[in-house]
């Protein structure tokens, strides 16, 4: 099998990770952790989500988070927008990068957006439109690529539909959600050989939640197929507020020390995001839901 030379880490811990949080965890906790990512290294960190606050409490202080980061040079801070009105409020609070996000299972797009998949990508295309004009660059998610948290497994061949629609739209770059974490790699590269008929591997990202313990099996299948792009949540904070017992996405620190093995660049330190993983999940009172974290907890924390 052939690898990369070279992987983005897209960080979505302080967005997925956190909005699923049972505590308010504090606007300056949540910029203290971005801050800490983006001085590791990883070049694209999704801060925040431009939801309503009544869906998702947790992510209600998405201006004031993206007012107080340090904007470091050469990363993005992309923020999810499932609307106009998200899209309009993340451009205003000086967003460069959106994300809308759609899912291959019915249930799962109601359950998560209040509405089916054909209404989700019709209430898209004004963002696109917009973004187009304004230059914002907009991701495309597809949620439950593997099985839905409603339906059980899902038809590769609806994954593919629901990613080609959304890159045919203009998405710059589609990732493929194993929201629930049910997938081995057999099934992901079942559902890969469905949606690279459509599109071709540079748009693609994998983002993976672990809840069996297959995440990191499944990203080292999709470097495999070619995928360079990896989500991953520091600490393997998270899961989906719409999907019950979904564990967190594969930790970022477990990620990049795989990627470190195999001799993958990234660019991303894994001692300052061992450290960044320890100072949130000491915030939190919790070890993290990370095998490389806690086997190199540092002595001293920064
Ligand atoms: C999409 C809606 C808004 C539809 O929700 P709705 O209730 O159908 O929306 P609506 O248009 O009828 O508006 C109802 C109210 O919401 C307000 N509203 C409407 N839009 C916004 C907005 N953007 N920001 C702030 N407020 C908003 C609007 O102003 C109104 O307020 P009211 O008049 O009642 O006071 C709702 O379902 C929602 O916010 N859902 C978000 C759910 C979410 O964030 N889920 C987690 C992220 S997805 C995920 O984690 C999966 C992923 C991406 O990580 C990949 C994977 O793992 O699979």
């Amino acid at each position: 099998m052939s690898f990369p030379t070279h992987v983005t880490l897209y960080e979505v811990g302080p967005r997925d990770g956190l909005q699923n949080e049972k505590q308010t965890v504090p606007t300056e906790v949540k910029v203290d952790l971005i801050n800490r990512l983006s001085a590791a290294g990883i070049p694209k960190i999704e801060a925040t989500s431009f939801v309503s606050p009544k869906w998702v409490p947790q992510m209600a202080d998405n201006a004031q988070v993206m007012a107080a980061i340090s904007r470091k040079a050469g990363v993005t801070y992309p923020v999810l927008t499932p609307n106009m009105q998200g899209y309009e409020a993340a451009v205003a609070a000086g967003a460069t990068e959106v994300a809308i996000f759609g899912a291959a299972s019915e249930s799962f797009s109601q359950k998560n957006i209040n509405c089916s998949i054909a209404e989700s990508l019709a209430r898209f295309e004004p963002i696109m439109d917009r973004a187009k004009k304004d230059q914002i660059a907009v991701r495309g998610y597809v949620s439950c690529v593997v099985g839905c948290p409603y339906e059980g497994w899902i038809d590769p061949a609806v994954v593919a539909d629901v990613a080609a629609k959304m890159g045919d739209m203009g998405c710059y770059e589609i990732s493929l959600g194993d929201t629930i974490g049910v997938g081995t790699p057999k099934d992901i590269n079942l559902m890969l050989d469905a949606v690279l008929t459509k599109l071709p591997v540079a748009q693609l990202a994998l983002h993976c939640h672990d809840t069996y313990g297959q995440a990191l099996a499944n990203i080292y299948a999709g470097l495999g197929r070619g995928i360079t792009v990896i989500d991953s949540s520091v600490a393997g904070l998270g899961g989906c507020p719409y999907a019950k017992g979904a564990s967190g996405n594969v930790a970022t620190e477990d990620v990049l020390y795989m990627l470190d093995g195999l001799g993958i660049e990234t660019g991303v330190d894994l001692g300052k995001v061992i450290a960044a993983a320890w100072a949130i999940s000491d915030f939190l009172r919790r070890p993290p839901a990370s095998k490389v974290a806690i086997a190199r907890r540092p002595q001293q924390q920064t």
